[in-house]
């Protein structure tokens, strides 16, 4: 069984608190873990809030299929999408793909702006608050990440996610049936819900109520860090790889084992809701001004493994969500020709070791290094005799895949290294005012200006820059 999760919980509860000592203890535990939990106090959302949002959720879910199909998830990301039932491979179910949802957009004056099911329509205002909250919280641990990371200004992300502008955000609401009904629940081994990945390449179980939150008025509030903060600071915050398991005894019957994980039940269906908080679509994902995100993407060639986005053209929050989803969509058309149900994620975690496809959108070294992979994945089943298209034993070739990638990438930071230097030389070398490089005799004529105007410098005492140019 996975132990749980050492993520830290931060409270930002006290307005009057020392704000520069939290945004701290909120970067470290975003840059180390991917993810963390807000101390819920009822400050930001109360626990009625919650608790009613849940309500309106299992209302949703268990309304008439008619209804919710109504609803459908439509391109731009909003409505209902069901279960993959009817694509199921028992043998080769993933963990995790047994879920519905749906996905509310923006609310106008208390009203949705897309078709949501009769039976939750009295409680459209009610939605559409707890959306406006979920929005607002975010902002202000956007505002700490500012002040955190150093960022001038400090608002610099609470601006870029404007409630007031069209961006992607989208309140989801989960449903997962009871584990005894999934096919997965027989070959999971483990407790039921959320895991992480940990930088040990173990999974590591989220509690709902970590240790320490007992006496809380209600469970914290778990943040992912996820895609896009982690793009937009060149990979210094975390994003995390993370999915919903069902728990078994491994003989396919449910035991109680996820009482352990406080909040997790192994026989009751399992409900979750997320705020995927996007910047407004205009917002160019350009570097963060800040000294530390600037630094650590000067120390990527060497010490970070092959963040994709290390390297990149600046894309607008829109264009990138567009991107993931465009990956989503494949992928689920994928499950549909292959029978191989996969979950829809926008959020740039998958839900479990799966194969990838690589998003077109990525740059091409990007793309090169997630085909690699997947072939080197191919490679490794094959070698231990694991057929194809199974998920079987999934987390060992996960790991011994990791091992090879770090390989890899550490191979490929030493080569970009190389080339770096290769082209800071080449740059370095003296030219003309139109750029061509000087060679013989120009060469020899301007070195010994350069030299004639550095003794200049030193008998004047003084700092001046020195003239390149011919
Ligand atoms: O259901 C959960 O706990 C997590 C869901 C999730 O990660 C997602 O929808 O992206
Ligand atoms: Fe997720």
């Amino acid at each position: 069984m996975a132990k749980a999760a050492s993520i830290p919980i931060i409270d930002i509860s006290d307005d009057q608190g020392d704000h520069a000592r939290i945004a701290k203890e909120l970067v470290d535990a975003a840059a180390e873990h991917g993810f963390v939990y807000i101390r819920n106090t009822g400050r930001d959302i109360s626990p009625a809030q919650i608790q009613q949002a849940f309500n309106i959720s299992r209302t949703l879910f268990r309304s008439p299929l008619e209804e919710k199909q109504r609803c459908k998830i439509e391109r731009n990301n909003q409505g209902w999408s069901g279960m993959h039932t009817e694509t199921l491979d028992p043998k080769t179910q993933r963990v995790g793909d047994f879920k519905e949802g749906f996905n509310f957009g923006a609310f106008t004056n208390g009203k949705a702006t897309q078709p949501i099911p009769k039976s939750i329509e009295p409680h459209e205002a009610d939605l559409a608050t707890f959306r406006a909250l979920c929005h607002q919280l975010c902002r202000k641990l956007l505002l700490l990440f500012g002040i955190g990371l150093g960022v001038e200004p400090p608002g610099f992300f609470t601006e870029a996610h404007s409630p007031d502008k069209a961006s992607g955000s989208i309140l989801r609401f989960l449903y997962y049936p009871p584990p005894g009904a999934t096919p997965s629940a027989q070959e999971a081994d483990g407790q039921a819900g959320l895991e992480i990945l940990t930088q040990t390449n173990g999974w590591a179980a989220v509690p709902v109520c970590p240790s320490g939150t007992e006496e809380d008025p209600s469970p914290p509030i778990l943040v992912n860090i996820g895609d896009l903060l982690s793009y937009w600071t060149n990979g210094l915050l975390r994003s995390t790889v993370h999915r919903v398991t069902f728990t078994g005894s491994g003989t396919g019957k449910s035991t109680n084992a996820a009482r352990s994980v406080d909040g997790e039940s192994t026989t009751d269906p399992r409900y979750s809701i997320v705020f995927f908080c996007h910047p407004t679509n205009d917002t160019p994902l350009t570097a963060v001004p800040s000294e530390r995100v600037h630094s650590f993407q000067s120390g990527l060639a060497t010490a970070n493994v092959g963040n994709p986005y290390a390297e990149r053209k600046v894309l607008t929050a829109e264009e990138h969500l567009k991107m993931r989803l465009q990956a989503t969509y494949l992928r689920i058309s994928r499950a549909a020709k292959t029978g191989v149900a996969e979950t829809n994620e926008v959020d740039g975690e998958e839900s479990g070791p799966k194969k990838t496809k690589a998003p077109s959108g990525l740059n091409r070294a990007a793309r090169r290094r997630i085909k690699l992979i997947e072939k080197q994945r191919d490679l490794i089943k094959q070698k231990k005799g694991i057929s194809e298209g199974s998920g079987e034993r999934d987390d060992e070739v996960q790991k011994e895949l990791d091992k090879w990638t770090e390989l890899m990438d550490g191979r490929t930071s030493v080569r970009m290294e190389k080339k770096r230097i290769r082209k800071a030389k080449e740059q370095a070398r003296p030219r003309t005012k139109r750029g061509k490089v000087l060679t013989g005799r120009a060469l020899k004529e301007r070195e010994k200006q350069v030299k004639k105007n550095e003794k200049k410098i030193v008998q004047s005492g003084g700092i001046s820059a020195t003239n390149n140019q011919s």
